[in-house]
């Protein structure tokens, strides 16, 4: 359990953001800091922000309504974990306001074939203003965990749970989506000496796109991916990831990796070795990744529950979700070097994340996402004609 004095940070809160909601199951206890500011906020209630106020809370996470338009504490000395997700100009752009983050350079505008299409233009022309949020009709409910059981990776979650160490981001039995967070799973020096393992020894690839003829000889790419990937697969696995229209053929994770992930899988209480990853490189504050979900054939984590594990490394980058039937209601995350933090259940089916672009951010990130392939595909010599079984827990005694 986190004591709460000895953490409380200070940072404020813009007179834009409506409400700020606390998940009651986050630390479960009240905060005995008190809180500066027009109006007391506890545990699991939502309290309307009047006006910018400091709290002196030992926040990891926060759910929003929206507008959260974060603006820099102007007041100097206040310490802002909460830093601005992007500049005002930025927070006007499409990639914030559009219903479905679903831009050009979404992550998820591919089909389920994984095929991108083009769409017919039909005389339209391009949209140019953002299309306004809009709340859904809530989806029906999934099944609770007393229905049935999350079990991922050989355990039954969600982790913030069950294993030692997590909190509880997020507690959705309705959709039946779960985050789960740990902080300093690992020390600093194996973080630091993973993180310049991963930045010269991975194979990173920024795909980009040569400029149109006729364009001048030394005009620049075009930057297909606003960010660095690779794509790493256990020995003998050659799926392919495709995302954004782009295709990441797979490398075989090297044994240095495979320690990595023993290590992450062994902080989560795995009893088993997740079989792929989806690496991200962000060079800085402007590498990104839209509003999407991972919602590939791979890993049908549409289709049944889907465990996905994410490390940090490196600069500390907002970590964004929200329902695909209400972006208003946000849930930041920020997520700092060594910070793991699970996306569980029916995620990816109900939910939307993102990093955004963050200006004030210089340092390099790595990202590593952990995920179960259970449908290979069909070039790989795993793959078979049905998908595999979805996972169950042992029968109980
Ligand atoms: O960098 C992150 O924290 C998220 C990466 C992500 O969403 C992905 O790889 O699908
Ligand atoms: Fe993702």
């Amino acid at each position: 359990m986190e004591n709460w004095s000895s953490q409380a940070r200070t940072f404020a809160f813009p007179a834009s953001w409506q409400y700020a909601q606390f998940d009651p199951n986050f630390h479960g206890q009240r905060p005995s800091t008190p809180l500066q500011g027009q109006c007391q906020l506890y545990h699991g209630c939502q309290v309307p922000a009047v006006h910018p106020m400091e709290l002196l809370y030992p926040l990891h996470a926060l759910t929003l309504r929206h507008p959260v338009s974060l603006a820099a504490p102007d007041g100097s000395g206040i310490q802002h974990p909460l830093r601005p997700c992007a500049t005002s100009a930025q927070l006007q752009s499409q990639e914030d306001t559009f219903e479905d983050g679903m831009t050009s350079s979404s992550d998820c505008d591919l089909p389920p074939d994984g095929k991108r299409r083009r769409r017919r233009r039909r005389g339209k022309r391009k949209r140019t203003k953002p299309r306004p949020l809009k709340k859904k009709p809530l989806p029906p409910p999934e099944e609770t965990l007393e229905e049935r059981a999350l079990w991922g990776g050989g355990v039954l979650g969600p982790l913030a749970r069950v294993c030692d160490g997590w909190a509880c981001v997020l507690h959705d039995v309705h959709r039946r989506s779960f985050v789960s967070y740990r902080k300093q799973a690992f020390p600093a020096s194996t973080l630091h000496q993973w993180r310049q393992t991963l930045l010269s020894r991975i194979c990173w690839r920024k795909p980009e796109r040569p400029p149109k003829e006729g364009k001048e000889q030394n005009a620049p790419c075009e930057a297909l991916l606003p960010r660095s990937a690779a794509w790493l697969t256990l020995p003998g696995c050659r799926c392919e990831y495709q995302y954004a229209g782009l295709r990441f053929p797979a490398a075989t994770m090297p044994p240095w990796f495979l320690e990595i992930t023993d290590q992450v899988a062994q902080a989560c209480g795995l009893k088993e070795r997740p079989n792929s990853c989806n690496a991200n490189l962000y060079k800085g504050g402007m590498d990104n990744v839209s509003w999407h979900c991972d919602d590939e054939p791979l890993f049908d984590a549409t289709g049944r529950d889907a465990l996905i594990i994410s490390l940090s490394l490196g600069a500390t980058r907002s970590f964004c979700l929200r329902p695909k039937d209400d972006p208003f209601e946000e849930t930041l995350l920020q997520l700092e070097d060594g910070d793991l933090c699970t996306m569980e259940g029916l995620c990816q089916k109900h939910y939307r994340h993102r990093v955004p672009p963050e200006e004030d951010v210089s340092e390099y990130r790595v990202n590593l996402t952990w995920r179960w392939i259970v449908q290979h595909d069909e070039g790989c010599p795993f793959h078979r004609e049905e998908k595999l079984p979805s996972e169950s827990p042992p029968n109980p005694k």
